[in-house]
């Protein structure tokens, strides 16, 4: 059966999105473990279903590459909400809504010329609760986590995902992700594995990150992510509550601002191209 898919990107954090209002996928967790990998498959870090919803404009439901579901993606839901503007399936609202496992999320579209360029997302408010998170480190800002035989300063926040923020002295760019990564990933702190953030602080409202994604690897964003080492930067005195946080990930910038209330993150959603394949 053919199945028709758009490849889209948040910040070089790419999935293929299919829009399951009008076609229906059986088995995406095998699905996005074919077509994400980019010698045989297509080259994506996971797929995106766009799902009608009886609480919301439209439901998302996402999976990592090695075909994990993952209970939120800030990337992928701006660009959901680009998807659902695009192509006219919100009748040109600007303020629409995103059911998600985390919750219904609430977006402000930004369009140029009859097509969304920027989106912002009320993500909800940063989870510290361990169990909540979930994971078994007391709930404290940069508390010890040793991977390896080194011990780091970790910060656990959930935003619908476990995260684990580390602040490094040394440049971020020169960590090798391929060998660390997977021992945060699995690390027994964290029962359902984790999302790993590397930060350097580049000023009280500045950061830089690379991030090892649980289920996917090295992406070069992650919004959740990018939301969490906000949130921890704030618990760990480098940055201000309530204002914008600039953060450089390797393929684009994202703006971050934790508040009591909420955390808001606002950043580009781009199409890349539209394709079929065989299911
Ligand atoms: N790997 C994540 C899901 C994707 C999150 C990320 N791509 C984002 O933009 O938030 C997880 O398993 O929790």
């Amino acid at each position: 059966m053919k199945l028709s898919f758009t490849k889209m990107q948040g910040c070089g954090n790419s999935y293929l999105y299919f829009n399951c209002f009008e076609q229906s996928i059986k088995n995406p967790s095998e699905l996005a473990i074919r077509l994400s990998e980019v010698h045989f498959g297509v080259g994506s870090d996971g797929i995106i279903l766009i799902c009608p919803s009886e609480v919301a404009d439209a439901k998302m439901r996402m999976f990592n590459a090695d075909g994990s579901e993952g209970k939120m993606c800030g990337n992928g839901i701006r660009c959901v909400g680009k998807y659902l503007y695009d192509y006219g399936m919100v009748d040109g609202r600007t303020e629409i809504t995103v059911e998600t496992l985390s919750g219904i999320k609430h977006l402000t579209l930004y369009p140029e010329n009859g097509k969304v360029v920027q989106v912002r997302v009320d993500m909800g408010a940063a989870i510290l609760t361990p169990s909540e998170i979930p994971c078994t480190l007391p709930q404290q800002a940069g508390t010890d986590l040793t991977v390896n035989g080194v011990t780091y300063a970790a910060t656990a926040v959930g935003m619908g995902n476990p995260h684990c923020v580390l602040f490094q002295e040394e440049d971020v760019d020169g960590l090798d992700l391929e060998k660390i990564g997977p021992d945060f990933e699995h690390h027994p702190a964290f029962p359902e594995r984790v999302n790993t953030e590397f930060i350097n602080v580049l000023g009280d409202h500045e950061l830089k990150m690379r991030v090892w994604e649980r289920g996917s690897g090295e992406t070069w964003a992650c919004g959740t992510g990018t939301c969490a080492a906000a949130v921890a930067a704030v618990l760990n005195g480098h940055c201000p509550k309530n204002e914008d946080i600039l953060v450089h990930l390797r393929g684009g910038d994202l703006t971050i601002c934790y508040t009591d209330e909420t955390v808001w993150m606002t950043g580009p959603a781009v199409t890349v191209c539209e394709g079929t394949i065989e299911s």
